[in-house]
């Protein structure tokens, strides 16, 4: 026998394994980077991927998975990124369908691939949310004894007899968690999430935008502003960080400070809700000067401690229309910090600057 055509020795196996169990070691380093890729996000990602091909590859085909669905299932339906001005496929951020409480450091989240065990913390974390179903913070204990609610087995839409005869009209908008009647109660309209078409579209000016996918009838809910709830104190530390990461580099933060002024006219409850990390797809939505097409209501579930902000279209909004809503009065806000912005609305009473809250 010619010693080239020798056959290599047979490989030694340890005692009980069988030859259907040695994974070549490509596929164990496949099946490695498949189930850590996913948790990465856009930077680490990119750093990984530049280290081999087959890294580049997992990554290639997880950035545009990402691309499809920046909302990565915890909405009704896919909420797709589009960006025909720059290299960006998408922006990375933790997604939450809800106002959750300040996290830091923020936690990895899934992202980008089909299946595997991250998939299964994902999924965990959507039975959950169906489970609070958007209530917000509760002031009803576990028991479902709440301080407030009703009896309700079916409700009006954005009705409810038992909220206007308590004399909560005011204070409660939807039914919550103290409620009797269930998630399908016709009261609960923002609690059940995004059904409307939507996309991200990428603006040279603007940076990303929320667009209209579909015909959105005047008065269809959109979304809520979800994101990390703050102190003040906390808001004005994040605010000064994001003031100096814009001085030096392109950086759009989403931190919203909202009042609300109670029944009595006298007290005013301040709500910090910072989108930049961690939020939901309103984080995209730009500013205009003339109040853009959406408008804006603060909902308080019966039983939930804070309200929660959520757009509305104003009038029929037409596929391929921007969101938008008014910041606030740059005349009133824009004065105070000198980082100011410049607005690209292009609306004909547009005042040339963002409003700037001074948090
Ligand atoms: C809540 S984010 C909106 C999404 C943002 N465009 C992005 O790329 O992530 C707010 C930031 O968007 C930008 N922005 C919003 N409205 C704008 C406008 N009318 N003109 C220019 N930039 C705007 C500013 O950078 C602002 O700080």
């Amino acid at each position: 026998m010619d010693s080239n055509a020798r056959e290599s020795p047979p490989k030694k196996r340890r005692l009980g394994e069988e030859a259907s169990d040695i994974i070549p070691a490509t596929d164990l380093f496949l099946r490695c980077a498949n189930l850590i890729l996913p948790w990465l996000n856009s930077q680490e990602l990119a750093a990984v991927s530049r280290t081999c091909k087959t890294l580049s590859l997992v990554s290639k085909s997880l950035t545009s998975h990402r691309s499809l669905d920046a909302a990565r299932s915890f909405e009704n339906i896919p909420i797709p990124f589009r960006n025909s001005v720059d290299s960006h496929p998408y922006a990375y951020f933790i997604y939450t369908p809800f106002q959750i409480p300040a996290s830091s450091p923020p936690p990895r989240q899934w992202w980008g691939a089909a299946a595997g065990c991250g998939s299964e913390s994902t999924r965990a974390y959507l039975d959950s949310v169906s489970e609070r179903r958007r209530f917000g913070v509760s002031l009803v204990d576990e028991s479902g004894e709440g301080m407030c609610g009703c009896q309700c087995e079916r409700c009006e839409e954005g009705y409810c007899k038992c909220l206007a005869f308590a004399g909560m009209e005011e204070i409660a908008n939807e039914c919550g968690s103290g409620c009797g009647c269930g998630s399908d109660c016709s009261n609960r309209v923002t609690q059940k999430g995004i059904s409307v078409g939507l996309k991200i579209v990428r603006d040279e000016k603007k940076g990303w935008c929320l667009y209209a996918d579909q015909l959105i009838k005047q008065g269809q809910f959109i979304c809520e502003y979800a994101g990390e709830l703050l102190t003040t104190e906390e808001a004005r530390k994040r605010q000064n960080v994001y003031d100096k990461l814009r001085s030096t580099q392109s950086f759009a933060s989403a931190l919203l400070v909202i009042r609300e002024h109670l029944p009595s006219g006298q007290a005013c409850l301040r709500i910090n809700i910072d989108a930049t990390r961690i939020g939901n797809i309103a984080r995209f939505i730009n500013h205009s000067c003339d109040g853009g097409n959406l408008s804006t209501v603060l909902l308080r579930s019966s039983g939930a401690l804070l309200p929660r902000l959520c757009f509305f279209a104003a009038r029929d909004i037409y596929a391929e229309e921007e969101l938008s809503f008014s910041y606030g009065d740059v005349r009133v806000t824009g004065e105070n910090r000198g980082n100011k912005l410049n607005c690209c609305c292009g609306s004909s009473c547009c005042f040339g600057t963002l409003p700037c809250e001074n948090t």
